[in-house]
């Protein structure tokens, strides 16, 4: 049971009596520290290991977490606690900087000084100083903006099982969003590899972004100790520019999925029994404890773009549908969809928004995109049918809905700025109110005449608008 104990800062000294991995049990004469407070506990050599404290084993000894190895750690090993739990340290030095779970640069531009600092354990704000979902936050992506618009104050989720393409759409959004921003974009690596954080490191000081980004990593690497905790530590970092430099933060996290693989790891390790599908009987909480601090309130604005893992490509995983509830705009990348080569490959029938209201988006949107929906899912059914008897045996209706349906499919891919090297043709930023027309003009039937091919890769109807169109080739 989750027990705060001791609030005092005064120090507690102990002693190591167990080392099983990252998890380590020290004893207390003078004291027990409260749970979440961080320890010091010393290694061979002299340097320190930070763990945090977990539970109390009676009255006199704690379980705790380190952070970092624990290579070097002996029993009777000396611990020292001054009460106060693990802080990331907070403010505007880290504009332009990538840090660590502890505040430590990753860049190798020099120590970080600071003066203020927030514990990574936070509650969420109250609901009366919260704000609901704001105004489209436009990304300039037609499939997203269509089916499955993002909001100021919401949280959206990129979801995807290995290699859709969660990361790509998370750059390509970091990429047109960042550029436009008034305000500071925070980005939480957790236990992805070195190398993407790397990349998306020299994409945005490439493009100049750094200037508003702040970084925190923890990747594959790390304990998972530490990959547990760096998504709270950015979190923190954000509700302080937020709530005390009083900015617009967008958050955003590569991969959330690994926030939950890591609690896992750490129950494991507690020698908790697992729950469902060998998760941690906490997944829940694990999960609510991160996405329920990611909220807009009175002082400012917070939009938080989130890409997770699909285990398997398993939707129906507990931790995929514990995070399904926290969202408002769900984005599915379908194996399918790439399988066909059609980037982004968003599934526009399995993605949902909250913000695909009329009163939020208005009505020509709305209608445009339900329509777009019912013509995507007639071809689905039609499908089938197609592949044993033929296209030609379909009605006269049916087939203008196939033709209609494959031109939207050409219509919804992109190609993206940060993909220019996969598919060697320039990124398009398309504004909605022309993905809209085009998406119209398409379902009205103003371009059956144009090959399907001509829709294809392109930013908005106006690209091809010049060019003569050519006899179509499919019903
Ligand atoms: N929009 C796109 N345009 C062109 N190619 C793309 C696009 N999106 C993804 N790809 C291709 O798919 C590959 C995998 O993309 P990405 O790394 O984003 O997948 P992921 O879902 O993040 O994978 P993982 O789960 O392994 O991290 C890319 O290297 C690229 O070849």
């Amino acid at each position: 049971m989750r027990n705060h104990v001791q609030k005092s800062v005064r120090t507690m000294c102990g002693k190591v009596t167990a080392v099983r991995g990252t998890v380590i049990d020290a004893w207390f004469s003078d004291g027990l520290p409260s749970i979440d407070s961080a320890l010091q506990c010393s290694l061979d050599g002299g340097s320190n290991v930070t763990a945090v404290v977990h539970s109390h084993l009676g009255n006199s000894s704690v379980r705790a977490i380190a952070t970092g190895s624990t290579r070097g750690m002996q029993r009777g090993a000396n611990v020292c606690c001054d009460g106060t739990p693990l802080r990331v340290p907070v403010g505007m030095q880290l504009v332009g900087r990538v840090i660590d779970l502890h505040g430590q640069p990753l860049d190798g531009r020099g120590e970080l000084s600071w003066d203020e600092s927030l514990p990574l354990y936070r509650s969420p704000p109250p609901p009366s100083f919260c704000r609901g979902l704001g105004d489209v936050y436009p990304t300039g992506i037609k499939v997203i903006d269509l089916f499955c618009p993002f909001t100021h104050g919401g949280r959206v989720a990129v979801f995807g099982g290995a290699g859709v393409g969660k990361t790509v759409v998370l750059t390509e959004f970091i990429h047109n969003a960042v550029a436009n921003l008034d305000g500071i974009a925070v980005f939480a690596g957790i236990g992805e590899r070195s190398r993407e954080g790397l990349e998306l490191w020299q994409e945005l000081q490439e493009r100049g972004f750094m200037d508003r980004t702040a970084m925190v990593f923890g990747q594959m690497k790390e304990p998972p100790g530490a990959r547990f905790l760096v998504g709270l530590a950015a979190l923190s970092v954000a509700e302080h520019f937020r709530d005390v430099e009083k900015k617009n933060v967008l958050f955003l996290v590569d991969n959330a999925y690994r926030h939950v693989q890591a609690g896992m790891e750490v129950s494991g390790l507690l020698g908790r029994l697992p729950s469902r599908v060998g998760y941690q009987p906490t997944l829940a909480a694990d999960i609510a404890a991160l996405e329920e601090r990611i909220t807009a309130t009175q002082n400012g604005d917070m939009v938080s773009v989130q890409a997770i893992y699909v285990p398997a490509d398993d939707y129906a995983d507990p931790a995929i549908t514990h995070a399904f509830w926290h969202m408002d705009s769900s984005l599915v990348l379908s194996r399918d969809v790439a399988a066909e080569g059609l980037y982004p490959a968003v599934d526009p029938l399995s993605s949902s928004s909250k913000a695909l209201d009329p009163t939020i988006v208005g009505q020509r949107h709305y209608d445009v995109a339900q329509a777009s929906r019912r013509t995507l899912g007639r071809y689905e059914e039609l499908k089938d049918l197609i592949s044993m008897l033929g296209i030609d045996e379909l009605s006269a209706e049916d087939r203008q809905t196939v033709g209609r349906a494959r031109r939207l499919r050409n219509f919804l891919t992109q190609p993206f700025f940060v993909a220019e090297t996969f598919t060697g043709m320039s990124g398009r930023n398309v504004p909605i109110e022309e993905t809209v027309e085009g998406v119209d003009a398409i379902l009205s039937g103003k371009c059956d005449e144009l090959d399907e091919e001509q829709l294809f890769m392109i930013g908005s109807l106006d690209e091809i608008a010049a060019s003569s169109p050519r006899k179509a080739t499919t019903p």
